[in-house]
């Protein structure tokens, strides 16, 4: 154990719960520079990305974070807001109000965000919940559905700053929530507000982050779970099975990836006659470059090139009331007893 730098024990502190939302992380700014910064650290999580680290070094610094750092600092750029990065800015927001509602009956709950990657990291913000008093802590990271290469990453870091720490606070940790009812409920209802507004489409696509298919193969239940979160709303929104499609987007690097994919999906519906659809992004907690570029623009371009002609894109959560309504219920059910 290196050397542990908590501060005294003091007995006359208030002994709280915190509660930390973790989500991925994004660059601080749309530059190629500070793309390359984020997107080496989240590629070097061996979680991530499995291949042997040799080999990965090399492809990873010469071949893509020269390339993909100023490919994605273009897609950055288009969707970038004035206080910084959708995802950060989203998911800011989201723990505020979340704190904010809690904070109504239960003052010995903090709630606060924290980044797996890049700033606001995980380390920093546990620091400062100790420096608060913090007793009892759970952690939730802000994927729905687990994945090793998410969810499993973020457990990770947790371990390592304890190891660190002579004194451990009690720790609760949400794996995931891909089929609690009150997310279900919330996404039925988000889809329902966009078809009051708007009309149905012929198709309601529900489009998932991908990983890849040789980590399913070796056990990661992430597909099923997308797959179930799936089924739960198409039976709330009482589609059938024509109705609905589950695909799974934003693949990386040549290796195969869970089937079938977003792009090739709309490419296809398209071609065959599918005129209209709307998409949500169940997946994602808040929204992000993943959703508001690779979805919102560039698939949207896809599916309008191949002959269709009306896309709608569907909101994340974000800092909806249902999303804070059901975070909070989420930290109430997770906290009982403490
Ligand atoms: C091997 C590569 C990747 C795996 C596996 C992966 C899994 C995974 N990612 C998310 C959520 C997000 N990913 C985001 C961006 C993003 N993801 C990858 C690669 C893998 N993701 C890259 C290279 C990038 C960077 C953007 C790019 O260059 O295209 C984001 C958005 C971040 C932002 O700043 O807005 C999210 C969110 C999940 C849920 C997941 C597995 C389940
Ligand atoms: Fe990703
Ligand atoms: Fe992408």
């Amino acid at each position: 154990m290196k050397t542990p730098d908590n501060t005294h024990f003091d007995h006359k502190k208030p002994q709280k719960i915190g509660v930390l939302l973790v989500n991925l992380g994004t660059p601080t700014e749309p530059t190629a520079s500070a793309v390359r910064v984020y997107l080496k650290e989240f590629l070097s999580d061996s979680r991530v990305v499995e291949i042997p680290k040799i080999i990965w070094w090399f492809i990873l610094n010469l071949i893509i974070l020269p390339f993909r750092s100023k490919r994605s600092a273009a897609a950055y750029q288009s969707i970038w807001q004035k206080e910084g990065s959708p995802l950060l800015i989203n998911t800011k927001n989201l723990a505020e109000k979340v704190g904010l509602k809690l904070a109504v009956d239960h003052e010995n709950i903090m709630v606060d965000y924290a980044m797996r990657y890049g700033s606001d990291n995980i380390a920093k913000k546990l620091k400062a919940f100790e420096q608060q008093g913090l007793s009892k802590l759970l952690v939730i990271p802000l994927y729905p559905q687990y994945s090793a290469t998410t969810t499993a990453s973020i457990f990770d870091v947790v371990g390592d700053y304890y190891q660190q720490q002579r004194r451990i606070p009690d720790i609760r940790f949400i794996s995931h929530y891909h089929d609690n009812e009150d997310y279900v409920k919330a996404l039925v209802n988000k889809v329902k507000d966009h078809w009051y507004m708007h009309g149905k489409a012929e198709k309601l696509m529900l489009s998932f982050h991908g990983i890849p298919q040789r980590n399913w193969d070796k056990g990661d239940p992430y597909a099923c779970e997308c797959f179930k979160t799936s089924r739960l709303v198409a039976e709330q929104l009482e589609l059938s099975q024509d109705q609905i499609v589950t695909t799974f987007q934003s693949r990386f690097g040549k290796a195969q990836w869970i089937q079938p994919y977003t792009e090739g999906t709309l490419k296809a519906l398209a071609a065959q006659g599918t005129k209209s659809i709307q998409v949500v992004c169940p997946g994602f907690a808040v929204d992000c470059l993943e959703t508001l570029e690779e979805i919102a623009e560039e698939n949207k371009e896809y599916f309008i090139e191949a002959g269709g002609e009306k896309f709608e894109y569907i909101t994340c959560l974000n800092d909806d009331d249902s999303h804070v309504d059901m975070m909070s219920q989420l930290i109430l059910d997770n906290t009982k007893g403490w």
